[in-house]
């Protein structure tokens, strides 16, 4: 069976797309963001096409594209669509597939339904990324408090961002969770310094291990 991971977050803006990218192109596998919501600016898809190395036929299409960069449930009220978390079904394919969400784990599909319930109903293996800057260690363990509630598989923690050390270990030590490395702020970001990077920083062991 294809091996999925869900990649989420602590809020919007975090660095999931940047993260997504390293780690479809270190496994050489397939993107899905199944709800995109603004489509003014570059695409997480377009990001990940761009940065992850990958052909365009490994980044699949999106089930919903909304047109306001809100979050999701609202992007579909104002622009007249009803999201049904059904429709949201799991590809099978022949190779990883990384899936990533919008905004944070409580971020609404519709008035009903949020991405925790989704995943939930999905039982996959989850990466939460998590910045490494003050504030991280609150949003952090909430996210992962959320996760447990649910029985929601959690592969561990991606930081993402300068060192701050403490933070990190005190995420580790009070969430009881494996912390898979710290993607740094990269300037430039390419998909060369983004491919050094994940190898340099993450240890795709024990991710494979996480999602077995
Ligand atoms: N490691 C990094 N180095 C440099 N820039 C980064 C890095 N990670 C993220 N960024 C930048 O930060 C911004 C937000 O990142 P990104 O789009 O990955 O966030 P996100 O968590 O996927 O947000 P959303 O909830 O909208 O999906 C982008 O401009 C991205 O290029
Ligand atoms: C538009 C943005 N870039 C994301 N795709 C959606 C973020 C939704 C966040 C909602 C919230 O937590 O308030
Ligand atoms: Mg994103």
């Amino acid at each position: 069976m294809t091996k999925r991971i869900v990649i989420t977050g602590t809020d919007t803006g975090i660095g999931k797309t940047v993260f997504s990218a390293g780690l479809a192109g270190l496994l050489n596998g397939f993107y899905w963001k199944p709800v995109q919501s603004g489509l003014d600016e570059e695409t997480d898809s377009e990001v990940v096409a761009r940065l992850s190395g990958l052909p365009a036929g490994r980044i699949l299409p999106e089930v919903y594209r909304l047109r306001m960069p809100l979050s999701p449930h609202r992007s579909a009220e104002i622009d007249g669509v009803a999201i049904e978390a059904a429709k949201l079904s799991l590809p099978d394919l022949p190779g990883p597939l990384i899936i990533e969400g919008a905004g944070g784990l409580m971020v609404p599909l519709n008035r009903q339904t949020r991405f925790i319930d989704v995943f939930q109903e999905w039982q996959l293996p989850v990466i939460l990324c998590a910045r490494t800057a003050l504030g991280t260690i609150n949003h952090t363990l909430l996210s992962i408090e959320a996760l447990r509630a649910r029985s929601i598989p959690l592969i561990g923690v991606a930081f993402i961002g300068e060192e701050m050390a403490d933070s990190q270990r005190t995420i580790a030590e009070f969430g009881n969770v494996a912390v898979l490395g710290r993607l740094p702020h990269l300037d430039p970001l390419t998909h060369e310094t983004l491919s050094r990077a994940m190898s340099d920083f993450f240890d795709l062991t024990m991710i494979a291990e996480g999602c077995r």
